[in-house]
């Protein structure tokens, strides 16, 4: 469970978070959606720990992001939007490095590996080298290092940007997985589509406030809709800054 509370930003004079407030509940994949620079990594750094809130707090399973970073990273996996990799490990080598930042080794840690390998398919690449690796398989190694210690809690800043069909669709699936275990997965989107599809509760950010929440089709009823589209464009009051 991830939950904001007031959350303040300010960058110089940019006030990028203004007050945010949202919970994002266990066994939900929950969509934050806003246009460009409504505010979106911005929150889900501050809920990893990676920037400090001028105010307000984030909790994650109810522990208190800028109290205890250490205790809240263990509890969460991130799925990065580029997949740094060093092209001379092996697929295996950098979900095992992954492992032991969090604390699992020996046997426990050869386990996991081998677990999180098996739930990917990725058998056939876990021992090679990732230098030439495709983008599918890049993404599969990002997805291991996120899952390996198999955090209750999942974020992705908009996971799909720059995957092709076959990869985005690996992705989802693992999603629905992550999310039938009773895991919180939360991911940043401007992209309305897939938000739309895969949600079971939109939370919609405009200059860094929540705007309106619920399921996709609660918001097309509260707008009187037909479609998500047309909704969120009712709901943010402009089309600048948003992705079809
Ligand atoms: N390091 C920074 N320094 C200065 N301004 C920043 C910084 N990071 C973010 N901002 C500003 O804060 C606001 C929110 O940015 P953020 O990246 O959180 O939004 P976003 O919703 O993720 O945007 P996008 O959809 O374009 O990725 C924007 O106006 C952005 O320019």
């Amino acid at each position: 469970m991830i939950k904001t509370d007031g959350l303040m930003k300010a960058y110089k004079d940019v006030q990028a978070l203004n007050g945010l407030s949202f919970h994002a509940e266990d066994g939900k994949i929950t969509g934050l959606l806003g246009p460009n620079g409504a505010g979106k990594t911005t929150c889900l750094r501050s809920i990893y720990g990676l920037i400090k809130a001028d105010a307000g707090f984030a909790t994650v399973d109810d522990i208190n992001a800028a109290d205890q970073p250490l205790e809240v990273r263990r509890r969460i996996g991130i799925f990065p939007d580029k997949f740094g990799l060093q092209e001379r490990l092996t697929a295996r080598e950098h979900i095992a490095y992954f492992a032991a930042l969090h604390g699992l080794h020996n046997d426990t840690l050869k386990a996991a590996v081998e677990r999180v390998i098996q739930e990917l398919d990725m058998a056939d690449i876990a021992d090679r080298r990732t230098a030439g690796f495709s983008q599918g398989q890049r993404m599969k190694v990002a997805l291991a290092q996120a899952i390996v210690h198999q955090p209750q809690n999942l974020i992705l800043d908009e996971p799909s940007r720059g995957l092709d069909v076959m990869s985005t669709r690996i992705l989802r699936q693992l999603m629905y997985r992550l999310r039938e275990q009773g895991r919180c997965i939360l991911f940043s989107s401007h992209v309305m589509q897939e938000v739309a599809a895969l949600c079971d509760h939109v939370v919609i950010m405009v200059k860094g406030q929540v705007k309106a929440e619920g399921t996709p089709q609660e918001l097309c009823d509260r707008t009187g809709k037909a479609s998500f589209e047309d909704a969120f464009v009712e709901l943010i009051g402009t089309e600048e800054g948003i992705m079809l």
